[in-house]
């Protein structure tokens, strides 16, 4: 087989991981289960308010910051729980670092969220 074909055939099959570690993440935390049907809620609320392109860019962008923050949270939570069973200082002080990502992520969501629908959803009331 050529190198090229390998090439392509190695990225296919990394996309396959990615995506089945996707399934995994949805399959196994609560919390990503919440994430999907909020962020259905959030494009359904886009294309119901008819938001313009930038505010997409934005939602998009800060939903994408919310999903990889979590699964990051979660992969980090997981690894310390392999690495280091039984309680210790470090994996708390780990974990708590983790987790301030998500709520950075997650409050910078919903100040983006706010700025974006709460002036329409008044204009709507
Ligand atoms: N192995 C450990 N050693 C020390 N502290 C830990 C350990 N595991 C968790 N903790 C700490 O105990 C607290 C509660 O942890 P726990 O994982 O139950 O919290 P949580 O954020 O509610 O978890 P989840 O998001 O999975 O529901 C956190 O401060 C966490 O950092």
């Amino acid at each position: 087989m050529s190198i090229f074909k390998q090439t392509i055939r190695n990225r296919v099959r990394s996309f396959g991981y990615a995506f089945s570690g996707i399934v995994a993440f949805l399959k196994s935390e609560p919390n990503g289960r919440i994430h999907a049907v909020a962020t259905v809620l959030v494009i359904a609320a886009g294309f119901y308010f008819d938001i313009g392109l930038m505010e997409w860019g934005l939602l998009v962008l800060v939903m994408g910051l919310v999903w990889i923050t979590e699964i990051l949270n979660t992969a980090i939570e997981k690894a310390m729980d392999h690495v280091a069973p039984g309680r210790h200082t470090m994996v708390k002080f780990v974990k708590d670092v983790a987790a301030a990502a998500v709520l950075i992520a997650a409050i910078t969501a919903v100040v983006i969220g706010g700025i974006i629908f709460l002036p329409k959803i008044a204009e709507f009331l």
